[in-house]
């Protein structure tokens, strides 16, 4: 196993910067590098551990209120906060050094997160186009609403070809924007993370040829 050596800022100041300024400006960030590759590794080997395990289980839609691999093909597994893995103790610590910025910074308000591993399998058809606050919410998890989507990526060798890119709309649209509206696509790159507000952005995950590992979260206002 990795051995990880957190260090009393685990979020660097520039890289503080950066994303400050990019939410402030766009709504949405994407930053390389966020962890370690260590962290990384460590994440991506306890995902695959638990769907071997038969930990994992398909995700569900609210709107069609039942599992539907056309709308939605990952498989999901809830993180625990009190969980003693030192890879999700160390991913804790982020989200905590995070949640403290944001809210000290750009006074979000951020309370709490929930947040899940999920795993696209290879020849999936990703996710339709979807807006995170309506989605169900982790089981026991209060009916307070999701401000803030955080995605980061867990994929070691990702081409270009393996499509699986999140797709995030830029504009801002009442009902689900056509697959070409104004978009951006963000490959899923191993280590990368993107943040955006959640009630603002339609994305949808792109079909992947490869297998599709990331830990996704959303900070909750209370
Ligand atoms: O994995 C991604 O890039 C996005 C996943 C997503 O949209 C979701 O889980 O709500
Ligand atoms: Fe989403």
């Amino acid at each position: 196993m990795n051995h990880i050596h957190p260090t009393p800022a685990l979020l660097p100041e520039d890289m503080a910067d950066a994303l400050l300024d990019s939410l402030t400006q766009q709504h949405y960030c994407v930053i390389d590098h966020f962890i370690a590759d260590d962290v990384m590794a460590s994440l991506r080997e306890l995902a695959l551990a638990r769907q071997q395990a038969g930990a994992m289980r398909q995700a569900g839609t609210s709107r069609a209120a039942v599992t539907n691999p056309d709308l939605r093909a990952d498989q999901i597994a809830w993180l625990d906060e009190d969980d003693a893995h030192p890879a999700v103790r160390h991913y804790f610590g982020l989200l905590s050094e995070l949640q403290q910025l944001l809210n000290r910074q750009l006074m979000m308000g951020l309370d709490h997160v929930e947040t899940h591993f999920a795993i696209y399998p290879a020849g999936s058809s990703g996710y339709a186009t979807h807006i995170d606050q309506f989605h169900q919410h982790s089981p026991g998890a209060t009916a307070s609403s999701r401000a803030l989507t955080l995605i980061i990526y867990l994929n070691e060798h990702w081409p270009p070809e393996a499509g699986g890119e999140l797709r995030l709309y830029t504009g801002q649209h009442a009902a689900a924007p056509l697959p070409e509206a104004e978009h951006i696509d963000i490959a899923p790159l191993g280590g990368r993370l993107v943040l955006f507000l959640s009630d603002r952005f339609w994305h949808a995950v792109r079909p992947a040829t490869q297998a599709r590992v990331s830990v996704t979260g959303w900070f909750k206002t209370r």
